[in-house]
């Protein structure tokens, strides 16, 4: 007798005859299993194989059948819910559309991620250096040599064809070696121009150049300029309207292309108050081919295109509607006026400014308005084999007191000079050559060293501090066709002064800043801005019916120089 029987007694006696579901347990009615107990029972009997008395399998277990089951999988509409067919052509004419507006600077294609960007992109995943390897190697060598037998194709190219041809050329270059070049000089002493030679002489030159030369191009600074534009929504390259295609990075621009095409890039041409109003159209009009570009002066008190600047800036925040806020990074070469764009921005001194490079060591995040946040970044300078140190250190990449020998620059400022400015600043006729210069402005500033020799070293230094500081006009003529191309549109009209003689625009602001009062606030800029370059805006949903994911940026007639 189990406990099964006693415990069934006892609920008998005490008068409690079902099974706790309500079921009273007969004997002949369900007390047996039911069907599906039993066929939960019945597969761990399945499981196993049957066995004859000896031990031998007689009926395999059914995981032991070789037989492959007969399963049929149930067919689902789903599977081809999500499948969309386009034909070749409307492929083709869709590709063409969107490349053409992707490669429009005013057209903003938002919202990628609901395209198909793979198929409008559909080069993006081949790797271009190995497919430009495999294409050279091909053109280079015939195919039995490229796809040949192994030592065929790893044999060492030398250029000569035997052991004789080789001491023959090494004794050739033997006799062209000229010691001077190694020097950086030319046999009559003048500095190599690094386009004159060849590559060998190149890389002897960049290895020996001063590390001053070489500001803005370190491993910290390039860390920074990556955080920035990593953070950025929006980034604003300034540049200087002194000499925009000099203060441009190139490589950044591509790499932003590139890597992130997804941000707005924007050029914003800054110190436009240091050239004539001609020349900051013609130079606007040019770069508005790549991006969209805003001419400013940038000062607290008396700014040029801040309004435009900060239409722009909320446009683009109410393109990113769906995003809390936006922010915009301020790249470019150092000194180009980043954070005075900020402070102008701001109307108060929230960033430090300084004359000198390298003022701005990391990167810096300011509220603009509540959606807006603006970050400055330090100067970068994207490294350059063909830029001599005078055309570096012209841009204001480095700082003139830790130059050696400065008069050795003075030629170059001469030349980028028009005489009647050097007479104009510094009340000297035109200088013949610069150290007849240097001596005679030394004479004239009382700049003399013992013995009354003229300080040509400090006055050098003045010189070029001044030429960088706006205090002597000069400016980088723009391309011939951007120049032509203006002439040919519509003339503004050339009222009173507004012909822009050089650094007249820089002294009539002077005069005014005396009397401006400062702005307020930054939401406050478009009042109390002068008549920015004209702007139109994002034509939202301008295209909507070509494609609800692409906007439209157009700023029409962007001109500088506008002077209020
Ligand atoms: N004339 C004129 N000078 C400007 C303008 N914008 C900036 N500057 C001057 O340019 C110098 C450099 O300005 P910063 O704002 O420090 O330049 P930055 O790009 O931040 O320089 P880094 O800190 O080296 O990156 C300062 O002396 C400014 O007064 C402008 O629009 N016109």
């Amino acid at each position: 007798m189990g406990t099964g029987k006693k415990e069934a007694a006892r609920k008998v006696r005490q008068g409690k005859t079902d099974d706790g579901m309500g079921n009273v347990r007969t004997k002949g009615e369900n007390f047996y299993r039911t069907a599906k107990q039993a066929k939960h029972l019945n597969m761990f009997k399945d499981g196993k194989a049957r066995r004859n008395a000896a031990g031998d399998i007689t009926v395999a277990a059914s995981f032991q059948s070789r037989d492959a089951p007969v399963a049929r999988i149930e067919p689902n509409r789903k599977w081809f819910g999500n499948t969309r067919v386009i034909s070749q052509e409307a492929l083709t004419s869709f590709r063409e559309a969107v490349a053409e507006r992707a490669a429009d600077p005013y057209q903003v294609l938002l919202k990628t991620n609901k395209l198909p960007m793979s198929l409008i992109r559909d080069n993006d995943n081949v790797n271009g250096l190995k497919q430009h390897q495999a294409k050279m190697e091909v053109e280079n060598n015939p195919f039995a040599d490229t796809f040949g037998p192994k030592a065929q194709r790893k044999r060492v190219k030398l250029g000569v064809s035997s052991l004789e041809d080789l001491a023959g050329s090494t004794a050739d270059l033997q006799k062209s070696y000229n010691e001077k070049n190694d020097n950086g000089t030319n046999e009559d002493g003048t500095p190599i121009v690094a386009s004159d030679v060849g590559s060998t002489v190149e890389i002897s030159l960049t290895t020996a150049r001063e590390s001053v030369f070489s500001k803005g191009q370190s491993k910290r600074i390039w860390n920074e300029l990556y955080k920035v534009i990593d953070s950025s929504d929006v980034i604003i390259h300034v540049l200087d309207a002194r000499d925009p295609d000099g203060t441009r990075c190139r490589s950044v621009e591509k790499y932003v292309r590139e890597e992130a095409p997804h941000k707005h890039l924007i050029f914003v041409l800054n110190k436009c108050d240091l050239v004539p109003t001609k020349i900051a159209a013609q130079w606007v009009r040019y770069l508005s081919k790549d991006y969209p570009t805003l001419a400013m002066h940038a000062s607290i008190n008396n700014s040029f295109g801040k309004g435009s600047l900060i239409t722009l800036l909320r446009q683009f925040s109410s393109l990113h509607s769906d995003r809390k806020q936006i922010s915009v990074g301020l790249i470019g070469y150092p000194n180009t006026g980043k954070s005075s764009i900020i402070n102008t921005l701001r109307a108060k001194k929230v960033c430090t400014v300084a004359p000198i490079p390298g003022e701005t060591k990391v990167w810096q995040y300011v509220t603009l308005m509540k959606r807006i946040y603006l970050i400055d970044c330090p100067g970068v300078v994207p490294p350059n084999q063909n830029d001599t140190e005078e055309d570096i250190l012209l841009r204001g990449v480095c700082r003139v007191e830790n130059v050696h020998n400065p008069e050795q620059y003075i030629p170059a400022v001469l030349r980028r000079v028009q005489p009647q400015h050097l007479e104009r600043t510094y009340g000297i006729k035109a200088p013949s050559d610069a150290i007849d210069f240097l001596s005679r402005l030394a004479r004239k500033g009382g700049r003399l060293l013992k013995g009354g020799e003229p300080d040509l070293d400090g006055v050098a230094k003045m010189v070029i501090n001044d030429f960088l500081r706006g205090k002597i006009p000069w400016f980088t003529p723009p391309p011939k066709a951007a120049a032509t191309e203006g002439e040919d549109e519509k003339e503004a009209p050339v009222k009173d002064g507004r012909e822009g003689r050089l650094g007249e625009m820089g002294r009539k602001r002077k005069i005014n800043e005396k009397t401006d009062e400062p702005a307020d606030d930054a939401e406050d800029a478009e009042a109390s801005d002068s008549s920015g370059p004209e702007f139109e805006g994002f034509n939202e949903g301008g295209n909507a019916s070509d494609n609800d994911s692409i906007a439209n940026l157009e700023i029409s007639d962007v001109e500088s120089g506008e002077e209020d």
